[in-house]
């Protein structure tokens, strides 16, 4: 082998190392989870703090990367069984469980820490309720019950408080409606999502709504009801003066395709393709309602 070679063999090995380690921290999910805290923040109006905003942005990306890892360290047998996680950095030997288990506790002190004292205690106590409710709650109960999946909306559904913490030191009403748009509109997305890998699933061991059900019907009907709650929710901010028509007209038309596609999964008689549109409603859902909240807020309220 030429010296050239050599050299370019290890940098390509430290990229692979690099990018299993990015991959540790579910990047897309914890990226989205940032955007949401960023939402709550922005959307609570009160005076700003350059400072307050670096690391609550920062310590709200550090726990959420820290949450993941600790994640795929407690799954990496369960993920090693599915054709979805099989190649995640624990899994395919690319990352040691020691590390991961320390890099994963370690990203989570200084994450919280920093919320704590770089934003307030609030911020910081929340940070820590949501790395709880995902390692130490929903993670374990993934194996026992179908209604982990309600208790992983808990952790899914809190970084919009920590950034309404982080801008106010306190939850006024929108942020809980904040709070609530995020529960329900997890149970479609994750209702569409366990239905097109309900036999990865069911192959790894967990009893999913859509394992525990194979015909999908009583899926379908979960994800029905919680987006009629979800639109029912988005659209408080107008009843209680907290929005302009904006928003409202945005929070509406979304809700309804978002619950057109629930009830179309519901009563599919073949759900494939309709998961995967539901699926694709719900990534559309976020940016959208939550942009045009902020925008709301910003400029016409
Ligand atoms: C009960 C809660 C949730 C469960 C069980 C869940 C599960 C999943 C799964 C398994 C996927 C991969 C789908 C695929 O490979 O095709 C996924 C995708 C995704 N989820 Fe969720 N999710 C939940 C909540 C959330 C939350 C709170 C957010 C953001 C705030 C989110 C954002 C996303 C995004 C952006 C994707 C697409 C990108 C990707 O595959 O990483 N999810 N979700
Ligand atoms: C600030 C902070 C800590 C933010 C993190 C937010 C967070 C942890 C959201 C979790 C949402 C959730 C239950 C996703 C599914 O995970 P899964 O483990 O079932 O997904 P998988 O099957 O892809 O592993």
């Amino acid at each position: 082998m030429t010296p050239a070679a050599t050299l370019s063999d290890r940098t390509e090995n430290k990229a692979i190392a690099w990018s299993a380690y990015y991959e540790l921290t579910k990047p897309r999910l914890s990226l989205l989870s940032v955007i949401t805290a960023l939402v709550g923040y922005l959307a609570a109006l009160p005076a700003r703090d350059v400072f307050v905003l670096v690391f609550f942005l920062g310590g709200t990306a550090v726990c959420a990367a820290g949450a993941a890892t600790l994640n795929q360290f407690i799954e990496r047998d369960t993920d090693a069984l599915m054709k979805r996680t099989r190649e995640r950095p624990l899994p395919a030997g690319q990352v040691s469980p020691t590390v991961a288990l320390w890099l994963g506790i370690a990203l989570s002190v200084v994450g919280v820490t920093a919320l704590w004292l770089g934003a307030n205690p609030l911020a910081g106590a929340l940070g820590l309720a949501t790395i709880f409710t995902y390692i130490a709650l929903y993670t374990p109960l993934k194996l026992k019950t179908r209604w982990a999946t309600e208790v992983g909306a808990l952790p899914g559904a809190l970084p919009p408080l920590i950034g309404w913490a982080a801008a106010e030191g306190e939850i006024s009403p929108l942020g809980w409606i904040l709070f609530g748009i995020l529960a329900f509109w997890q149970m479609p997305h994750f209702m569409a999502i366990a239905w097109t890998f309900r036999k990865d699933y069911g192959s790894a061991g967990f009893p999913m709504l859509t394992v525990v059900d194979p015909t999908g019907r009583k899926a379908g009907i979960w994800a029905t009801v919680n987006a009629i709650a979800l639109l029912i929710v988005s659209l408080l901010p107008i009843f209680l003066g907290l929005c302009s028509w904006l928003y409202t007209a945005v929070a509406a038309l979304f809700g309804i395709w978002y619950l057109l596609r629930s009830i179309a999964f519901a009563t599919a008689s073949n759900r494939d393709g309709v998961a995967r549109k539901l699926f694709f409603n719900s990534i559309l859902y976020l940016p959208a309602v939550l942009f045009t909240l902020v925008i709301d807020r910003w400029i016409l309220f």
